[in-house]
């Protein structure tokens, strides 16, 4: 390790990000009944501009009214090139319910769009005594936004969360597509005739991740748009937490048990993880920094692979 350490994300379960539009409050304790780990009630790119203040309105007092249990309650406020996003920080810092934990900040650009947020909100805190200091998560989802991630992830001690949001993304970037997340049918090598399919978010996806990990930030992979393709979901899901993400978001109900299962580590992930460790406990007796399990090499640095696995499944055990 550098001298420089890596500091540890915040300890908390964030699987599944479940977002619903602000302006549709029927579905709020159906939202709050979930099974996810993450309520984003939305006042961003899901609610007209016509309906924003009425769903300011609806987010306030469902902050008050509904039981939200134990998830993380956090909504998204519009993006400072808007004329609303001011008046959504006011509102909510003024009027939420103690029950408010973090706002997302969607399309950032770089460190100094986080820094105009957070002294509106250090000085709104203050002047009526809220005793929850309010944590942030960003979206990246712009040619900006990716170019300056790592300045970005650095920008506040508020910030917990950093998600990729795919459908802006492309669009920042000119991609040729209408597809939210996913495979790109496009988007392939071809070899002695047959077409091979690569991921085009996998560069931006290790971009975030590396730029969380270094400062302590939760990697997220934001939305897959095809709510009838849960294999397409899984796979896309799958990628994301192989590369160290550590969830995904739902745009739909039915996607909440897919990130779920798939941002949990398995029952047979922990238990190699466990012999992993088991094994190098045993080496580490010998004398030894290297071992074999089940045939292959496993060393000091594979204790801190299992861990990661450990601790997250116990995170999410309580
Ligand atoms: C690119 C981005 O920025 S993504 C983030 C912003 N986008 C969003 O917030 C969109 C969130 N999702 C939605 O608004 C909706 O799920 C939609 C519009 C996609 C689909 O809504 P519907 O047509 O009502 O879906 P559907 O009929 O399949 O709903 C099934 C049930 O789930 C409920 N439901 C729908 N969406 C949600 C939700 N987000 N959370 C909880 N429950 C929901 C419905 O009320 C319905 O309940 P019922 O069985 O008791 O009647
Ligand atoms: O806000 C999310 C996105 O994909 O755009
Ligand atoms: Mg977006």
């Amino acid at each position: 390790m550098s001298f420089r350490l890596q500091p540890a994300p915040p300890a908390r379960p964030n699987r599944c990000q479940l977002f619903g539009p602000g302006s549709r409050p029927a579905i709020f304790e159906k939202m709050a009944a979930s099974a996810a780990d993450v309520i984003n009630l939305d006042l961003e790119d899901a609610v007209a501009p016509d309906d924003k203040a009425a769903a300011r309105a609806n987010i306030i007092a469902a902050t008050h009214e509904v039981d939200w249990g134990n998830k993380l309650l956090s909504v998204r406020i519009n993006g400072l090139d808007t004329p609303w996003w001011y008046r959504d920080v006011v509102d909510l810092l003024e009027q939420a319910g103690p029950r408010l934990d973090q706002i997302m900040i969607p399309k950032v650009g770089c460190a100094a769009d986080i820094y105009a947020v957070d002294a509106l909100v250090t000085a709104i805190e203050a002047a009526k005594g809220r005793e929850k200091r309010i944590s942030f998560e960003v979206i990246i989802e712009s040619a900006a936004g990716i170019v300056n991630v790592n300045e970005i992830a650095a920008a506040s001690p508020r910030l917990q969360a950093m998600s990729l949001g795919a459908a802006d993304f492309a669009a920042s970037m000119g991609m040729a597509t209408t597809g939210i997340g996913g495979t790109q049918k496009d988007y392939y090598m071809l070899h002695e005739g047959a077409r091979h399919w690569s991921d085009p978010w996998h560069w931006a996806q290790a971009a975030i991740v590396a730029a969380c990990r270094t400062h302590g930030v939760l990697p997220v992979d934001g939305p897959f748009g095809d709510f009838s393709d849960d294999e397409g979901f899984r796979a896309q899901a799958r990628r994301s937490a192989t590369l160290g993400m550590v969830g995904k978001w739902a745009i739909h109900p039915k996607q909440v048990a897919l990130s779920n299962e798939v941002f949990t580590p398995s029952d047979e992930a922990v238990t190699e993880a466990r012999e992993i460790l088991e094994a190098m406990a045993a080496a580490k007796a010998r004398g030894e920094g290297a071992a074999v399990y089940k045939g292959r090499l496993v060393d000091i640095a594979s204790i801190r692979q299992a861990e990661v696995i450990v601790r997250q499944s116990e995170m999410i055990a309580g």
